[in-house]
């Protein structure tokens, strides 16, 4: 099966890729012109990215492009509620694969802090949100269970952090894997991005868009909340 077979709402694009580093190229050049679009129009950018293991060679890409990073501010769109140093930090991640070279200048806006606890590192976090300049670009990754972010199916707050209309942008979450507690961007401050990428490889990925697109229950796949105008998905098998 390929992204050409599946039937997506009107409104939502996908571009098929050979292979994960052709994927990785594409994305990374079409981040950097909306970027660059973003700075030209407005002096800032603000990029929100997903962590997890796939992104890294489009982190490595994106570094290289030639842009202003001084005048981008880089932030995720989930963390997994660990001190940048763990092996299992999105933030480390960033740092080890996107925040070198040339867009070692962007700005940085890190979700995790060392609170007492994830409920009031997520109201930290929220904090730090409500300062930041509106979402340039969103690219966002997706679970073989349907989550997207750190929007589990099953996870405490998940109903509220899925409102479309929440005012709140920053939500403790449980994972069904470790580390198991995350703070995520909630579905209304992800969905406010003006250009939304949904970015995944491999069949199985594939099969599970497929399951998203089946039905409109957004608690059992939150990845449905952002499949609709004007997501545009990359894939490659
Ligand atoms: O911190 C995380 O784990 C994420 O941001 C998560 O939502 C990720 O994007 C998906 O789990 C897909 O991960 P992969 O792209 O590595 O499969």
């Amino acid at each position: 099966m390929a992204i050409s077979d599946v039937k997506l709402p009107e409104g939502v694009n996908a571009r098929e890729f050979k292979s994960p580093v052709l994927l990785a190229e594409g994305l990374a050049l079409n981040v950097a012109k909306q970027l660059s679009e973003a700075l030209a129009a407005r002096g800032n950018a603000v990029l929100v990215v997903s962590g997890g293991r796939s992104p890294v060679a489009f982190f490595q890409h994106l570094a290289k492009q030639e842009l202003d990073w001084s005048k981008v501010v880089v932030t995720l769109a989930d963390e997994r509620w660990v001190p940048v140093e763990h092996a299992d930090s999105n933030a480390g991640l960033l740092k080890q694969y996107l925040l070198k070279g040339p867009a070692a200048k962007a700005q940085f806006l890190s979700l995790y802090s060392a609170a007492a606890n994830v409920e009031q590192a997520a109201e930290q976090a929220d904090r730090l949100l409500a300062e930041l300049p509106p979402i340039d670009v969103l690219v966002l990754g997706m679970g073989d269970d349907g989550h997207t972010a750190s929007l589990f199916p099953d996870s405490p707050n998940l109903a509220e952090a899925l409102q479309a209309d929440g005012t709140r942008r920053c939500w403790p979450m449980l994972a069904p894997s470790v580390p198991r507690q995350r703070l995520t961007m909630s579905r209304a401050l992800l969905a406010s991005a003006r250009h939304k990428i949904l970015s995944i490889s491999g069949q199985s990925k594939l099969t599970t868009l497929n399951a998203a697109l089946a039905s409109n229950d957004v608690a059992a796949m939150p990845v449905r909340a952002f499949l609709q105008p004007t997501l545009e998905i990359y894939w490659c098998p």
